[in-house]
């Protein structure tokens, strides 16, 4: 059961920015109105559009309320403002080992550009918070932090993966059931702060605090906050802002969701980078759910969809057998992730690249 009498301090998030910026034109899905076929049938249509044009949609009408969001922000500061670094240390992940990001990643753990590394802290926990144990000051929380992986589970990656099998024209459950919530999967909750980084960081990095990239996963839930930061790579090649709407989620397909759907649905590079004048004093903290299918899925087209056979997809792998299990490609590309030396791209300009399962992984300056 909840326990909201359990006593917190407040994380008081940035004012929204003023600052005029080039914002993203995102649709917006109502998941309110999924609750009939013909809701659904509706918002599949949206959801098939956004997600194979821009990648990214935002979710409202998810049923979690800004009072239940604010309080979970208080939760997800308790691991960066109420824990020792000696005490951190011991629940560092040792993600270049295992290929799994359970635990903190500690900041300057991923090289950036020109010698600078981040200034970003995360605490990553399973959707079974049961699976690892957490600093003392976080149990107490984990009641709560399980309920709220729940919910980011069945009530909005469960719609939104029932849209995208419809979008596919294949059965409404095809998608669901490859992430089970009592199955062994690497789906987690994750919470992230960013701080102020010093101007020769800045400068160094030509203001990016990370890099150009994909998500590893199927789909990334990311519960809006105000620190202007995000930025999508639009078609025309430019980046644009995403904006931030009250109590709203952005969604957006990561890897394994553009593999399983042939490249129909598209994983599209984000970046984040320094925010708006008005916002740069600020910590900036995030709060999001990865998702990943289980991890005995093979990531290889689902060619019984009758509109991939209409408007034909694109295989990574020449065999289905030669497809990567969700598992392999998590794997891979975690411990990979800001380690490794990246070779310049000789075709395309501030582009980098790495191979990881056969399959060439670029990201973007
Ligand atoms: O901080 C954000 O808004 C996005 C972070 C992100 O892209 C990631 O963690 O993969
Ligand atoms: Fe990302």
């Amino acid at each position: 059961m909840p326990s909201p009498t359990v006593p917190i301090s407040h994380y008081e998030p940035a004012p929204v920015t003023t600052s005029t910026i080039d914002y993203a034109d995102l649709t917006i899905i109502d998941l309110s109105k999924s609750n009939t076929k013909e809701g659904r049938a509706q918002l599949a249509l949206q959801v098939r559009d956004a997600m194979s044009n821009q990648g990214f949609f935002y979710l409202i009408g998810h049923g979690y309320s800004t009072e239940q969001m604010e309080r979970m922000l208080d939760i997800a500061d308790i691991p960066f403002s109420q824990v020792s670094d000696e005490e951190k240390q011991k629940y560092v992940a040792p993600t270049k080992q295992t290929g799994s990001y359970q635990g903190y990643k500690l900041r300057q753990y991923w090289h950036i550009d020109g010698g600078v590394r981040d200034q970003v802290e995360n605490y990553n926990i399973n959707h079974d918070v049961n699976r690892r144990t957490h600093p003392e000051a976080v149990r107490p929380f984990l009641p709560e932090i399980s309920q709220f992986a729940r919910h980011s589970h069945m009530n909005v990656l469960d719609p939104i993966l029932r849209l995208m099998a419809l979008g596919l024209e294949l059965p409404e459950d095809t998608l669901l059931n490859m992430h089970g919530w009592d199955t062994q999967s690497e789906t987690y909750v994750r919470f992230m702060k960013y701080y102020p980084r010093s101007a020769e960081d800045e400068e160094k990095t030509k203001s990016v605090w990370l890099k150009g990239h994909t998500d590893f996963g199927t789909i990334s839930i990311l519960y809006s906050q105000p620190v202007a930061a995000l930025q999508i790579l639009a078609r025309d090649g430019t980046w644009k802002w995403i904006k931030h709407i009250e109590n709203a989620i952005i969604v957006n397909a990561g890897d394994a969701m553009e593999f399983l759907s042939g490249g129909f649905y598209r994983a599209t590079i984000h970046r984040v980078v320094q925010p708006p004048p008005d916002q740069r004093q600020y910590t900036r903290l995030g709060i999001f759910y990865f998702c990943m299918t289980d991890d005995d899925v093979k990531l290889a087209p689902l060619v019984a969809s009758p509109l991939l056979q209409r408007v034909g997809f694109k295989r990574w792998f020449d065999k289905d057998e030669d497809a990567p299990l969700m598992l392999e490609w998590r794997k891979a590309r975690t411990s990979a992730y800001g380690q490794t030396t990246l070779s310049k791209s000789d075709k395309e300009d501030g582009v980098e690249e790495e191979v990881i399962n056969g399959v060439v992984v670029k990201h973007y300056n």
